[in-house]
Parts: C-alpha cells; structure tokens; sequence
C-alpha cells in the first residue's frame, strides 16, 4: 500500500540516528565536504537609492556575473516579511494531518504539498525537503484552496504576494532598462503565473550525506527568495559558494527564461540547497512564471544572432520537467545552436 503524504514528509521523522538509505546521493552529487565559505561577493543592492543609473548597472553586473544577487531598502514591509515567514513555519510545524489536510484542498492540486520532489514516486534519491505550494496570482481563483491553517494563513499570505508581486515588477523593469529593452516588456503575459513555493529543510543528522535539493536553475524570469538560514549555495566558477543571509533581504536569481529573453546577456545560475543538523530552514519563493501560451524567446533587439528557439512556455516547462532539471539536456532543447 502506498504510504501516505503525512508518514512521507520529512517532518515526520527527521529526528533519526542516521540519514536513511533512501536520502544517502552518490558521492559525486554529494555535498561532502562542509565548509564551503559563505560569499559575500553576491553584491547586496540597494533599492532605496536614488542613483537608479548605479542601481541598473549593479543588478546588471550581478546578473551577468553571478545570475545572483541580493536586495535591501525593497519596499516590502518589515513586519509583513516577518509576520509571513512565521506563518511559514507555523504551517511546517502543525501536526502531520492537519498540514496533509491543509495542503490537498485544490482538485486540480496546483495547490499543493508534497516531498522531496514532485517525483518522489520515480526519483533515485529523495531531497531533505518538504514543499508547500500554490499560484500567485490570481486570487480570486486560487485562495478559496490556500491553507486556513494557522488562521492568519490566507491575509498574511495575500499580503505578501500582493507586495512581492510590485516587487517583481520593480526589479524587472531595472532588468529590462540594463538590456535595454523598454521597461513594459515584462508587464503583459511573461510576469501572468507567479507561483509560490516554501520549501521546509528539517534538521539533518548528516548533512554531507543529503540534500535539500540537487544543483538545478529555476524555470523562471527570475525568482524571489526569502531566506531565514544559510543552506543555499551557488555554482561559480566550478566552485561552490554559499549564499550569506542578509536579515530582511531577499535573494533574486536569474532563470531560463531570462536567460533566453536576454540571449544569454543574464545567465540563469544553478544552484543547490544543503541541509544541517542543528536548525531547521524554511524559504519562500516566489517563481516568476509567463503564462502557459506566452511566447518565450530572444528580444528582438538583442538577437545578434538568436541562441535560443522560441516556444511557448508550456513547452519549455514540459522539456524542463522531463530533463529533471539537467542543465545539459534543458540547454540542448532551448538553444538554436543544438537544433
Ligand atoms: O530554499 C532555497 O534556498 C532555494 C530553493 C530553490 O532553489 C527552489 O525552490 O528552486
Ligand atoms: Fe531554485
């Protein structure tokens, strides 16, 4: 008999001697050794300044160099990203049941909470992560299956997205004045399917052994992280850097789909997270996602010549998913050059 959500989640019995066999990556996917140096070479910008000149080529470098960067003075009220990210934890942290329960309320399940990875059932090795999810945007059609669980659930979380949603558009538009694009490029249908996703890494009895997810590059236009830990690490250069976190900030970082809209100008980064044995983490992301029918493809004022193919997202994301995220194969479907 299939075990059932509540018995699977992490949280349910993280508190083991040892990682089980199940959860143990081959060495080379490993993290092994621990004591990757926590980088404060991802530039941290301020949004509240007022040299928008300055501020246009710090983002633009950081995500050129990096696909990475950190961001300050944003606007997003303290205490709501404070208030969010304990009502976070408070859901991670309900009984097993309640938390099954508050995560199965939508039919169509693009609300929903899983394990591991939406692949558990066929996926080699499991991740050290739990996962509750649901669209952004609208809310009109998705809030009615959102948790009510911790009560202050669904005005909390509206909220958030409502500010994080303004913020997007903020940092997009800064993105697009650096390729020099126009700053309306991304207020149509690219920016339509937000999707938020917090991610839940319980303690680890050996963190050198697991994973809270596997080195990967979001299928977004950009993605927006709150972090309350270190645990997040990005590949550079070969190496890999761990991401420092910055009380209050949130992590940007680049993803396909802005990696092919600027043909390559911004690169999406792969990253990791790892897991350790004496907190728990909890994330908030926020994916920024075109809608299934748009259009993705090289601005035109930058093909010199195109290195991507054009498609319609949903084709990107149904080849994303079925290249289980490898950067390798996702790069051969979407570039031109391999076609
Ligand atoms: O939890 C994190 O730090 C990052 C999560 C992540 O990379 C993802 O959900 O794609
Ligand atoms: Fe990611």
């Amino acid at each position: 008999m299939e075990t059932l959500l509540d018995q699977k989640l992490v949280s349910s019995w993280f508190d083991v001697q040892s990682v089980p066999q199940t959860y143990v990556h081959p060495p080379e996917k490993r993290p092994g050794k621990l004591n990757v140096p926590l980088c404060n070479n991802i530039p941290v910008v301020d949004l509240g300044s007022h040299d928008r000149r300055d501020t246009i080529h710090r983002i633009s470098k950081a995500s050129e160099e990096f696909g990475f960067f950190q961001v300050i003075n944003h606007g997003v009220p303290i205490k709501l990203v404070d208030d969010t990210m304990s009502v976070f934890k408070e859901f991670h942290a309900l009984p097993q049941k309640d938390k099954a329960i508050e995560g199965s309320k939508d039919p169509s399940r693009s609300c929903k909470l899983y394990t591991s990875s939406e692949n558990y059932a066929n996926e080699e090795v499991h991740y050290w992560r739990d996962v509750l999810t649901h669209p952004g945007h609208p809310f009109e059609h998705y809030m009615q299956f959102w948790p009510e669980k911790p009560t202050r659930y669904r005005e909390v979380v509206k909220a958030y997205l409502e500010e994080v949603r303004n913020l997007s558009y903020v940092i997009l538009e800064l993105l697009a004045e650096g390729l020099g694009i126009g700053t309306e490029f991304f207020c149509g249908g690219l920016t339509e399917s937000p999707v938020l996703l917090s991610n839940h890494y319980p303690p680890c009895p050996d963190p050198s052994l697991a994973l809270g997810l596997t080195k990967h590059c979001d299928p977004t236009l950009i993605t927006i992280l709150l972090q309350d830990a270190d645990g997040l690490q990005v590949f550079k250069d070969g190496n890999w850097i761990g991401v420092e976190p910055v009380p209050s900030a949130f992590v940007v970082n680049i993803g396909y789909v802005l990696q092919m809209i600027s043909n390559s100008k911004f690169k999406g980064a792969e990253h990791r997270v790892v897991t350790n044995s004496r907190v728990a983490r909890t994330t908030i992301a926020y994916f920024i996602h075109p809608s299934n029918e748009s259009l993705i493809a090289p601005a035109k004022a930058l093909c010199n010549p195109p290195l991507y193919r054009s498609m319609k997202f949903k084709e990107f994301l149904r080849n994303f998913k079925s290249k289980a995220a490898n950067a390798e194969a996702v790069l051969k479907v979407i570039s031109l050059s391999s076609s």
